[in-house]
């Protein structure tokens, strides 16, 4: 079983159906606002940022009539006025300039707060029902991370700044259009004819700019995602010399990008024509219009300078989409990457989509039947912990019968052995009894809890052949999954250090079951022979205890465990992690291929020893004299669908 990353596809257009993203803007957009918790402080935050916005037009009406006073008095050459002026102008600075820069910092930290509970939500229900999952191995979905991180961040900072443009907009043309009404009302109707023509042609020239923008998301992700492909896989890629056809794949990449950026800078130079044009001839149109006013002496000289700046801000308003046009552009395909991965999510994370699988479009769509997955509590008397009746097994997009009517039971003290010829469904089997997988039929019944992070369960634990390392401590290796969300409030260098002294006293844990002490965690390291750890000096810069203590050592020694250790003693560390667990069942996957005879024998006998019951799914011939029964998958031979016979047999 192994994971490949996220998905490399890309969809070839966005949706440019306004009405789509209309809808994707307001599902996105109105739970943090109505949110029984955050909603109330975040609907004063923004009352905040609207009155600050509101001020900040009082200001900008108000530099309005200072300038035009400013300018009379400039003309009349009255100095006492003109004096009189300049110090109104400077007390409106300094009453004006904290309007501005705390609307500024409000509405970011606004932004901020709503980009916090839109990305804890996301990630929430990504993690539901297995999401991540099933969304890497059924959907179009391209790079979730990009979207949870950099997506999220540019719709909150962008919806938010367009709601206050707006509104600003709004009321600044109301207050204007008053002003420069009041001064000629010709002038009015050309400069509202202008601006709606200007709107129109922008709208028209800059049309292909939302697909563009979607597609450059998309790109720039494939391209950094490829990249981290190549850290990820240094060392196979370093083994098999393939720099060469690593680096051709992402120049392809890179060539997408700079292919579509070439094409999004053409359509914006287009639209830049355009829109420099248009702001150019607005300078001098309103004094040009009403110059005639004054040499005729029917208005004084700063009313020039008050109808072009009354003009230049109503213009503004009116030409939001030919200024901005670039940026909602990019706004919307924004919303459309995100709409589209909080639809797909949803339909995975709730309850009612848990069992479905996803059609080739991304939805999910429910296959005809699923295998029934019941958890039962313990059954202490009859002592049995897995029992599949009628199992029949399909691969998710139903094209292939992997194993047909099995029927199967595993009893406390029972070991068995799934064997058989590469591709027949071993490792399958494992996903229909951990919940991953579910097309087909019959019941799988387990008989206890599997581990949860909160440290309850852990009835029944599941070993994949490549075991994950998380980023941290080696406490933390071993402590995972089981007792992880206790390991998150603490940092190595201060808690961690502290308990080593006096085991667990400084956990605030709750969970059902106990958190090893120290000399606990060290045994089990020795019995998997890894305690040569303890004393390795971890060779990483990032082992550096922040107090500067030096680097941390023993069980808090941080090191790239995935990248340091070898398979074979990756595999030995998940076998402590049984041993600290003691689970009453534990289904592993090829967990010792990468080790000897010697230890794989030595693990098998201590897990035993431990009172575990196992299933393994494993190749080696070796495997045989650990295990009671055997389960034998065997291909059909001239089966259409590829179909495997079973058969189970009692070791000898
Ligand atoms: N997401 C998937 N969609 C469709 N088919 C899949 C998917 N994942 C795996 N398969 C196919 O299902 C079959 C069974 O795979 P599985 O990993 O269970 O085999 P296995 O018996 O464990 O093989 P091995 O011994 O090589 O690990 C394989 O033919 C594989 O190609």
């Amino acid at each position: 079983m192994h994971g490949s990353g996220a998905s490399t596809s890309t969809r070839e257009g966005a949706s440019t159906d306004l009405s789509v993203i209309w809808s994707r803007l307001l599902k996105l957009g109105t739970p943090y606002w109505s949110d029984p918790e955050e909603g109330g402080r975040a609907r004063w935050q923004l009352a905040g940022v609207v009155a600050l916005t509101l001020g900040t037009t009082g200001v900008s009406v108000l530099f309005n009539f200072l300038g035009r006073d400013f300018f009379n008095a400039l003309s009349e050459k009255d100095a006492e006025r003109f004096t009189q002026m300049l110090i109104k102008w400077l007390g409106g600075v300094v009453l004006g300039v904290p309007v501005f820069v705390f609307r500024d910092y409000l509405q970011s930290k606004l932004a901020l707060d709503w980009r916090d509970y839109m990305t804890r939500r996301l990630t929430e229900e990504y993690f539901q029902n297995r999401t991540f999952y099933q969304i890497q191995s059924g959907s179009h979905i391209d790079n979730p991370d990009q979207r949870i991180s950099s997506d999220v961040r540019q719709f909150t900072d962008t919806a938010l700044g367009f709601s206050m443009t707006i509104l600003n907009a709004g009321v600044d043309l109301i207050s204007f259009s008053g002003i420069l009404y009041s001064i000629y009302p010709p002038l009015f109707v050309a400069l509202l004819i202008y601006s709606l023509g200007g709107t129109a042609t922008s709208v028209f020239l800059g049309r292909k700019l939302v697909g563009l923008n979607f597609q450059q998301e998309a790109q720039e992700a494939n391209f950094r995602f490829g990249l981290v492909r190549v850290r990820e896989n240094a060392e196979s890629i370093a083994f098999y010399g393939g720099e060469e056809s690593e680096a051709k794949l992402l120049f392809q990449r890179l060539g997408k990008v700079v292919a579509n950026y070439g094409d999004l800078l053409v359509t914006s130079r287009n639209l830049s024509f355009f829109t420099s044009f248009y702001r150019f001839l607005i300078q001098i149109l309103p004094a040009a219009v009403v110059a005639p006013l004054f040499f005729r002496g029917e208005i004084e000289f700063g009313v020039i300078n008050q109808s072009s700046s009354a003009f230049n801000h109503i213009l503004s308003d009116v030409s939001l989409v030919v200024y901005q046009f670039e940026a909602l552009a990019g706004f919307s395909a924004i919303i459309d990457r995100l709409g589209e991965f909080s639809e797909v999510v949803d339909s995975f994370a709730s309850p009612s989509a848990a069992n479905d699988q996803i059609g080739s479009n991304g939805a999910a769509s429910t296959t005809s039947s699923q295998i029934d997955l019941v958890d039962l509590p313990s059954q202490a008397k009859s002592g049995t912990l897995l029992s599949l009746e009628h199992v029949t097994l399909q691969t998710p997009n139903g094209l292939r019968t992997l194993v047909q009517d099995l029927t199967l039971q595993v009893a406390k003290g029972d070991s068995l052995l799934i064997v058989g010829p590469s591709g027949t469904g071993k490792t399958s089997l494992l996903r229909a009894i951990a919940g991953l997988w579910s097309s087909g039929s019959g019941t799988i019944t387990r008989y206890g809890k599997a581990v949860a992070a909160d440290g309850t369960g852990g009835d029944i634990l599941f070993v994949p052949q490549r075991p994950y390392m998380v980023l941290g401590t080696l406490r933390e290796q071993l402590l995972y999954p089981t007792w992880s969300t206790i390991n998150t409030q603490h940092t190595p260098s201060t808690s961690f250090g502290e308990s080593s002294q006096n085991g667990t006293a400084s956990h605030q844990h709750t969970s059902l079951r106990p958190l090893p002490s120290d000399s606990e965690l060290e045994e089990a390291l020795k019995q998997v022979r890894l305690d040569a750890l303890l004393e390795r000096s971890p060779p990483s810069a990032a082992t550096s205890s922040s107090n500067g203590a030096g680097p941390a050592t023993g069980l808090d020694s941080m090191a790239d465990w995935a990248g340091i250790l070898s398979l074979g003693e990756q595999q030995r560390l998940a076998f402590a992690r049984i041993l600290l667990l003691k689970p009453s069942l534990v289904l592993m996957d090829e967990a010792t291929s990468a080790l000897d005879v010697d230890n794989e024998e030595r693990l098998y006998r201590s897990i035993a020893d431990a009172g575990v019951t196992f299933v393994s799914v494993g190749h080696r011939p070796t495997l045989a004299e650990f295990h009671s029964k055997v389960l034998r998958l065997t291909p059909v031979a001239d089966s259409a669908e590829q179909t495997t016979a079973w058969e189970v047999q009692s070791v000898a």
